[in-house]
């Protein structure tokens, strides 16, 4: 299990150092408006699991959207920081 702060260093090494086989620097090459296009289907499928789905199924697709929501956050080179300060 890792937490939101650690998901997001593994996202940030991984887009710095390109390691092959990387999901996320196959997200980050695909850039801005592909990642966006699926945080939007993400965004859906969160709605759709909550209303018909169950928790279980509802918690998997909340990790996805944030996962992508992070890799976005890198493409654009935002921090954590950046986040926080509007919290
Ligand atoms: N948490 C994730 C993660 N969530 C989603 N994805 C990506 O999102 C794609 C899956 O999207 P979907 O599940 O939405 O596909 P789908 O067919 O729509 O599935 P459903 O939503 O219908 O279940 C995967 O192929 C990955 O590209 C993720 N890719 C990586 N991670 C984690 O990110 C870290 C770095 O991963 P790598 O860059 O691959 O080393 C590791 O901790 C990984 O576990």
């Amino acid at each position: 299990m890792k937490s939101f702060e650690q998901l997001f260093a593994e996202i940030s090494e991984k887009a710095a150092n390109r390691p092959a086989g990387s999901e996320t620097v196959k997200w980050i090459d695909a850039g801005t408006h592909t990642i966006g296009k699926k945080i939007v289907e993400e965004a859906a499928e969160v709605w759709m699991a909550a209303e018909h789905e169950g928790k279980e199924r509802t918690a998997e697709e909340i990790s996805q959207l944030i996962y992508h929501l992070q890799v976005l956050m890198v493409n654009q080179g935002l921090t954590l920081e950046d986040l926080e300060k509007n919290f």
